[in-house]
């Protein structure tokens, strides 16, 4: 038990592991397009909302680029500076020297501002640190710490008659710009944004947030992404796919304006770069987003967000094709089971040691048990749908069974009926027949289901009993019992045809001395071959019978009480003359008496016959024995009758 359920449960593994399979390689062969094209998606939005931040980042360094401009224009032509150039007295010198702490100390961009004759010597100058240290301030300067992003820039500055007196020229830090652009991009977590300086330096950061920071001084843009670098320099914005991830780029031009606010003749100066103002295009920045790959690829977000959805959807193809495959295999095996019962009861039905067929509404053998088919020697073939049942009878059960048929469809059964078939080969098949009736719910007649049993055997069996019944043992001459079955019957044969009937009765004589002197099987010999000469010399329609010990009776039909004395003579000379021939090799010869007795009316019964014999054959014994009797008809033997011999 325990090893089929293992079985049974090996199986359910195995086809479950092949169900979750194709459910599986089916949900990734549909899943897997949907998860590409979530990702391209996933990468276009990505990419436009880098586009705005890209657009952010230009947008703010322009602002940041307008303001100094706009610083620029105010002070070059302001009347502190107008007066200053045209009469640098100490007045003017000091109104334009608080003029310009004004600015610094308002905008902290400014690190120097300086106001220059025409061979570049300072003539005023404001130093934001010096500024700072006068006023006792903390000192937050962020001078020298990153020398790309300190920018210079200078413009010639006129007096009032419109002449070239000097040169006004400002230091200023993009710090607070970077830290601005630092605090935007930090918006979004998920990329790292940058600005570039025009030769590939750093001029914020690589990382903001996220990731390693990349140090400024180690390195430059340039050198630690060239692949990158290169298509920058080829192109003015664009999106470049690296294995860290993918790059986006624009070109910032920090001193191209719709309206130009810078004089025509400013010059920017940034580590070692000269840039006149009437040529902004020759000046540019690059602001570079980099979203890293693994969150392009998202698959630690995807599993983050569907992870506990793909366990729950695992879990329930686990349970379904569990499911599945145990229905399945259930099934097979209750199909096999099935297929099996199907299979014995159709060998029980074939093998079975009885004949089964059933016929149709015309008698007609649609269905024939291999049994039946073996006893009467046809194959199936030659009589399924071929043969009617009556075609497989002898005439007389046919028409025997034509009677029944038509009483089996209305009574539904036939119990016991016993008809001859014939086999193939023409001999009879006594058989046994129980049918019953297959009918409609309307009660019509469908078919017929019968068992037969062939009665061969049971015949023969039955014949032998009633022969031992009817036969004694000793000599197989009928017994008593049949002896007055078969007279009653002659009697009554007689009686109808008004025709003579004799009873003999014979007795040996001395026969407790022929015991005595040989032995009792000596005895048994005398009895069976006094029986043997008594049946040779009777015809086949007397009936000869051993009453017991050593009485025997014959009764003769037909037989007038002349004829009658003389076969009793014939019989007791017959039986004189006979030798019994015993062990020591002796031979012993023995006599009878016999008493034979007429019917004289239609009412004479046997029994009055045989007492009538009987007292003649006791006559025959008193007489001296070795003698025949005749009954008076009185029933007293008469002795003007007796024969002696
Ligand atoms: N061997 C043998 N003896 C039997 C059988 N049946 C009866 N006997 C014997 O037959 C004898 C009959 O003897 P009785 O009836 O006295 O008569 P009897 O000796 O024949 O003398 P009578 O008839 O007067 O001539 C008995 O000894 C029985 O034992 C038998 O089947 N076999």
């Amino acid at each position: 038990m325990s090893a089929k359920t293992d079985a049974f449960k090996r199986q359910v593994l195995r086809l479950a592991g092949a169900y979750l399979v194709v459910a599986i390689s089916v949900l990734l062969a549909l899943g897997w397009p949907l998860h590409e094209n979530y990702l391209r998606s996933r990468v276009e939005v990505i990419e436009a909302r880098e586009q705005g931040y890209l657009s952010i980042a230009d947008h703010m360094v322009h602002k940041e680029f307008l303001e100094v401009a706009g610083d620029l224009g105010v002070i070059s032509t302001s009347a502190v500076l107008t007066d200053f150039l045209d009469q640098p007295n100490p007045l003017h010198h000091q109104r334009l020297t608080l003029a310009l702490e004004q600015v610094v100390r308002n905008y902290g961009r400014y690190v120097d501002l300086q106001v220059q004759n025409l061979q570049g010597q300072p003539l005023v100058q404001v130093e934001r640190v010096a500024l700072l240290q006068q006023n006792h301030l903390s000192q937050v300067a962020a001078s020298g710490a990153n020398p790309a992003t300190v920018l210079r820039i200078s413009t010639p500055v006129f007096n009032s008659r419109q002449r070239q007196a000097g040169i006004l020229q400002l230091e200023f830090q993009i710090s607070e710009l970077l830290d601005a652009f630092a605090k935007v991009m930090a918006r979004n977590p998920f990329h790292q944004a940058m600005l570039v300086g025009p030769t590939g330096e750093w001029l914020s950061p690589g990382s903001f947030l996220m990731g390693s920071a990349i140090p400024l001084a180690q390195s430059n843009f340039a050198q630690q992404y060239p692949s990158v670098w290169a298509a920058m320099s080829r192109q003015r914005t664009g999106a470049v796919q690296t294995a860290q991830g993918l790059f986006l780029f624009d070109a910032i031009h920090p001193l191209e304006f719709e309206a130009s606010p810078l004089p025509p003749a400013a010059v920017l100066h940034h580590q070692g770069m000269t840039v006149m103002a009437s040529q902004p295009g020759g000046y540019h920045w690059r602001s570079v987003i980099l979203v890293p790959q693994d969150f392009l690829e998202d698959t630690p977000f995807l599993w983050r967000s569907h992870g506990p959805l793909v366990g729950v959807l695992l879990a329930i193809l686990v349970f379904v094709s569990w499911i599945l495959a145990e229905r399945k295999v259930y099934a097979n095996v209750e199909r096999a089971r099935e297929q099996q019962d199907a299979q014995e009861i159709a060998a029980l039905y074939d093998q079975a040691p009885c004949g089964y067929h059933s016929l149709d509404t015309h008698g007609y053998i649609i269905r024939m048990n291999l049994t039946e088919l073996g006893w009467l020697g046809y194959e199936r073939a030659e009589v399924q749908n071929r043969l009617r049942l009556t075609d497989l009878l002898t005439p007389a059960s046919a028409a025997h069974f034509k009677k029944l048929f038509t009483r089996l469809k209305v009574s539904g059964q036939l119990r016991d009926i016993a008809l001859d078939m014939v086999r193939k080969d023409g001999s009879i098949l006594p058989v046994l027949l129980n049918a019953t009736a297959e009918m409609s719910p309307q009660g019509e007649f469908l078919s017929s289901r019968t068992v037969c049993v062939d009665m061969t055997e049971i015949q023969r069996l039955q014949k032998a009993l009633e022969r031992k019944a009817n036969t004694d043992g000793l000599t197989g001459l009928c017994n008593r019992r049949h002896f007055f079955e078969l007279g009653v019957r002659e009697l009554s044969r007689a009686t109808r045809h008004h025709r003579p009937v004799v009873v003999c009765m014979i007795d040996i004589d001395h026969f407790k001395q022929v015991n005595d002197t040989y032995g009792h099987a000596a005895g048994d010999k005398v009895l069976v071959v006094m029986a043997r000469t008594l049946a040779q010399q009777l015809r086949d329609t007397d009936v000869l019978a051993r009453l017991g010990g050593e009485e025997f009776a014959i009764l003769l039909p037909d037989t007038p009480l002349e004829i009658a004395k003389e076969i009793a003579e014939r019989l007791r000379t017959a039986l004189a003359d006979a030798r019994v021939a015993l062990d020591d090799g002796g031979l012993l010869h023995f006599t009878v008496s016999i008493g034979v007795a007429l019917r004289h009316s239609s009412t004479t019964t046997l029994e009055q016959m045989l007492r009538s014999a009987d007292v003649a054959l006791y006559a025959a014994k008193t007489a001296g024995r070795n003698q025949v009797h005749i009954a008076a008809s009185d029933g007293v033997a008469a002795k003007e009758n007796s024969l002696f011999v």
